[in-house]
């Protein structure tokens, strides 16, 4: 079996994982994940008894339990780039023997579930709806640093909405589908769409202060009108292509549900963005009870 060297698989003098500070034991098999290390705190105070807390830098990590759900909830901080250092690292802790520093030769499957926030490119989906992502389509670039193969589904969304582009935007991107099982179940009663991954908040969402985007609102507001089958284009945030792809690569099961914060087209933001995301975080929980 390889070895995974020093400088590959970097662990602390704790025998924990270098960015997320985490031992093995210290995660559940069902990961949520929020982007604000704030918001750790807002999910763990539902369970019934927390067993671990530990943090280092925008990583923090709540573990414990509802009834005999285990459960961990993890800060990733923002973005793609983050999104590759907690994805790899979760994996690395539950499929590598820190030990013998090998891959184990038995598989372990987390769940992986995103508690976000995000922005509405649809008129018709108001600020504080929830939304469960069927797909993320990655408007960064980290997926192509993989040997990421799309599955059938997700070449036909490639092509069909490559077509729809067609001369109104040259956006490179690529797609990943979430886990159907979660969809259905943590997922249910809300809406389903697809979700579009950015690299950043302001440009690469199409927003303008005093920087002229590439692509502006009306422009990124086109993705809005995209369907694949049933299923729209729906909104943005700025982790969920990424989670997608890595967890899929790895063989985790993964979902991202967002609360709509913003409405592009209208305008609008959250009233109460804290109430909203509040309301997100017991709808997630009382599905996995
Ligand atoms: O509220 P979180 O989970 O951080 O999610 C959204 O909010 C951040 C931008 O404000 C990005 O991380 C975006 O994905
Ligand atoms: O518009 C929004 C709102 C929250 N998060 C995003 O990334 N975009």
């Amino acid at each position: 079996m390889q070895r995974i060297s020093n400088a590959e698989l970097i662990l602390n003098a704790d025998g924990s994982i270098y960015h997320l500070n985490l031992r093995p034991e210290d995660i559940a098999p069902t990961i949520i994940t929020v982007g604000n290390p704030g918001r750790v705190a807002r999910v763990s105070q539902y369970f019934d008894e927390v067993r671990v807390k530990k943090e280092k830098r925008e990583f923090v990590c709540h573990t414990g339990r509802i009834g005999q759900t285990e459960l961990s909830v993890l800060s990733t901080g923002i973005g793609p780039d983050n999104i590759d250092i907690v994805i790899n690292e979760l994996d690395a802790l539950v499929n590598i023997d820190f030990e013998t520093r090998a891959p184990k030769a038995e598989h372990t499957a987390l769940n992986i579930i995103r508690i976000g926030t995000s922005g509405s490119l649809r008129a018709d989906l108001p600020v504080d709806s929830f939304v469960a992502s069927a797909y993320g389509i990655g408007l960064d670039n980290m997926l192509s640093f993989y040997q990421y193969q799309q599955n059938l589904a997700e070449a036909e969304l490639e092509d069909e909405l490559r077509a729809f582009l067609k001369e109104k935007m040259d956006l490179p991107f690529y797609v990943c589908a979430g886990s159907k099982a979660l969809l259905e179940t943590v997922g249910q009663g809300m809406h389903h769409g697809i979700t579009l991954t950015a690299a950043g908040f302001y440009g690469p969402q199409g927003r303008q202060l005093r920087l002229q985007p590439r692509f502006n609102t009306e422009r990124m507001e086109q993705l809005g009108h995209f369907y694949f089958g049933k299923t729209p284009i729906t909104n943005f945030e700025m982790e969920t292509a990424a989670i997608y792809g890595l967890c899929r690569m790895l063989g985790h099961q993964a979902l991202s549900t967002n609360v709509i914060l913003a409405n592009r087209p209208a305008g609008q933001f959250s009233p109460d963005p804290k109430k909203s995301v509040g309301k997100l975080i017991k709808f997630v929980l009382q599905q996995l009870e």
